[in-house]
């Protein structure tokens, strides 16, 4: 049926506005806390994404306190009271689920024991990210157990896995979803990455450009089955920022189609909380990071035979992922709000969390760094405070030692800020989370491999974090916890009290202004970064060495050999120390090191 407007018909006609309209939102409250109930709709969205493993929620930030089971209670209640309400509820994730918390990555492979616990939640849609592409067992994780467990759901329009028993790639989820709701509203639900090319080879990522042209698509976008709405959600940041970005690609052949078809979008990758308009019926929402933020969304506008009659109205709110907004949410108290299901969970995290040892200290950071939130030469910044002194004195070669080096590093590597206190072994996995090896090429001029810095940072980024970093401010410190175990931690701060004062946090301006966060805050200062950072060690005093042992990530390999020029190829790097040593290796030895003082009474200081 092609673009003959029979195909779509009735169901999904709209007439034309000019401008996307929203419900107006309330009057903030004065107290801290979240401002006003949700503007719900005829559809509504609770949105997650790169929840990057953090299912034990944030231990030394308050704001951000609630954990896994905290959310599985929440969106529980939530769906019920949509139902109560007569209207949907969609719950989406847009993927990367590992890569930057214990939970997920103190694993042989990472998710083994965070994946179970994500599953808890009934999700309607999910769709992959490119932190579950990096690393084939992951990969292979996805596509044998999880792709298989939610069916459906899990929509990877354009990721294939490599099939080893059938030896083609095949699509890792399903290639889209066409579902009525519990209201009978018809949808149709892309899930597409941005076009990733740092896979290992057990996946393949199709350009988007490409994959619009499949057959399943076409058929999908022109097929007779009536439509009141797509869903386009995907790893992919809701603003177009850079020609990998994928969303608009599928928007438009949507548009060919579909011209006045809602089309709902849900985004991610970026880690920013952002929102978007497309078009007159077209939104799109972005839901931040790490489980510090939960997206919402809503829609009216489907007559009762579920047509569109436009102007459709939208809302969206971004809430701080806390137990005090996920009980204002629900109208319960801090007693009534738990379910059994949500305890559960919170008791596996804490199985998971005292299994893999997560609370064992390894030193007592003397004070914050951060990565952002001062500048990048500043002394509490993580990289000359934390980063550049660790790699000096642990990444040392013993055969090498008397060498000169110079040690490069991409500061997307460092993914979030150390916290004053007890540095746990999860704080290695939430500083530095990946399992990048140190290569190295011997005895470089000098003159060359000090040009090279100067380089990767004019150049293109091994992308970094463009999210925004919390500061401790008004951090109190109680000295009667000394180890962090999530019980303890729930019990003393689980809860964020009422206070008079807005605190620091998540300021947000998007398409429609500053009133999208929930919970009103201060904002965060945010000083840009280079790309890379480098440390020198074992130079000479008062003059440069002659050669230098030039150490860095594999991730970074290929960037480091152009820039050295032709006489330098990838037959001349080996590993530095050994090929299992890698960026999840240094910061332990080293709050071993430097961070002994005070171990024994070492305050913990929650923001
Ligand atoms: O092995 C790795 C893998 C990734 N990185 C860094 O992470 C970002 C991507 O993270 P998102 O959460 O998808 O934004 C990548 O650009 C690198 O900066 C890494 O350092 N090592
Ligand atoms: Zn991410
Ligand atoms: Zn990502």
């Amino acid at each position: 049926c092609g673009s003959d407007s029979s195909c779509y018909g009735p169901t999904n006609t709209v007439e034309h506005v000019r401008h996307v309209k929203r419900i107006q939102p309330g009057v903030p409250n004065a107290a801290y806390g979240p401002k006003a109930p949700l503007e719900w709709g005829q559809l509504n969205f609770l949105h997650t994404t790169d929840t990057h493993g953090w299912l034990e929620g944030h231990l030394k930030e308050q704001n951000y306190g609630a954990d896994w089971g905290d959310f599985v209670t929440f969106s529980r209640r939530m769906k019920q009271t949509a139902g109560n309400m007569g209207v949907d509820l969609l719950l989406i994730d847009t993927g990367d689920l590992h890569d930057g918390n214990g939970v997920s990555d103190a694993t042989t492979i990472d998710g083994t024991d965070s994946m179970p616990i994500f599953d808890e939640i009934a999700y309607d849609l999910l769709t992959i990210g490119n932190h579950e592409l990096y690393v084939s067992e992951v990969a292979y994780q996805m596509f044998n157990n999880w792709a298989r467990k939610w069916g459906d759901r899990y929509v990877t329009s354009n990721v294939k896995a490599f099939n080893q028993t059938s030896g083609q790639y095949e699509y890792i989820g399903a290639t889209h979803r066409y579902f009525t709701t519990e209201k009978g509203l018809r949808v149709m639900a892309f899930g597409v990455l941005f076009d990733f090319t740092g896979n290992s080879n057990a996946s393949q990522v199709l350009k988007a450009a490409d994959m619009v042209k499949e057959e399943w698509f076409t058929d999908a976008i022109n097929t007779c089955d009536p439509i009141d709405v797509f869903v386009l959600f995907g790893h992919n940041p809701v603003r177009q920022t850079d020609s990998s970005n994928t969303l608009k690609t599928v928007f438009n052949e949507i548009r060919k189609v579909h011209p006045t078809t809602p089309i709902q979008i849900l985004g991610g990758h970026s880690h920013i909380r952002d929102f978007a308009v497309y078009d007159d019926n077209s939104v799109a929402i972005e839901s931040g990071r790490y489980c510090e933020t939960l997206g919402w969304m809503s829609m009216t506008g489907f007559s009762s035979s579920n047509s569109a009659k436009s102007p459709f109205v939208y809302s969206r709110r971004y809430l701080d992922w806390n137990r005090q907004t996920f009980i204002y949410h629900t109208k319960q108290t801090e007693q009534a709000f738990d379910y059994g299901s949500g305890l559960r969970v919170t008791g596996d995290i804490t199985k998971v969390r005292e299994d893999l040892r997560l609370g064992d200290l390894y030193g007592c950071a003397p004070q914050t760094y951060c990565i952002s939130c001062v500048p990048f030469d500043n002394s509490s910044n993580i990289f000359p405070g934390v980063v550049v002194p660790a790699v000096t004195a642990i990444v040392v070669n013993k055969t090498r030692e008397d060498k000169s080096r110079l040690i490069i590093g991409n500061t997307g590597a460092i993914r979030f800020d150390l916290h004053q206190g007890p540095f746990t072994y999860d704080d290695n996995f939430i500083v530095s989370p990946f399992r990048d090896v140190f290569l190295y090429i011997p005895d470089v001029p000098y003159d060359l491999a000090k040009t090279v810095l100067p380089k990767l940072n004019k150049g293109p980024i091994a992308k970094r974090d463009l999210a925004t970093m919390p500061i401790p401010r008004d951090s109190c410190t109680d000295p009667s916890l000394g180890y962090l175990t999530r019980r303890e931690m729930r019990q003393s701060h689980g809860v964020v009290r009422r206070q008079e004062v807005v605190t620091s946090g998540y300021a947000t301006t998007d398409d429609w202004g500053t009133d999208g966060d929930d919970t009103e805050h201060t904002g965060i200062p945010n000083y840009s970064l280079p790309g890379y950072f480098q440390a020198e060690a074992n130079f000479p005093e008062g003059k440069d060495p002659e050669v230098v042992d030039l150490v860095f990530f594999d991730f970074i390999e290929s960037l480091i050999l152009s820039d050295l020029g032709a006489n330098y190829t990838s037959d001349m790097v080996s590993c530095y120390i050994d090929c299992s040593f890698t960026s999840q290796d240094y910061m332990l030895p080293y709050a071993k090191l430097a961070w002994q003082e005070n171990i024994d009474n070492c305050p913990v200081a929650i923001q």
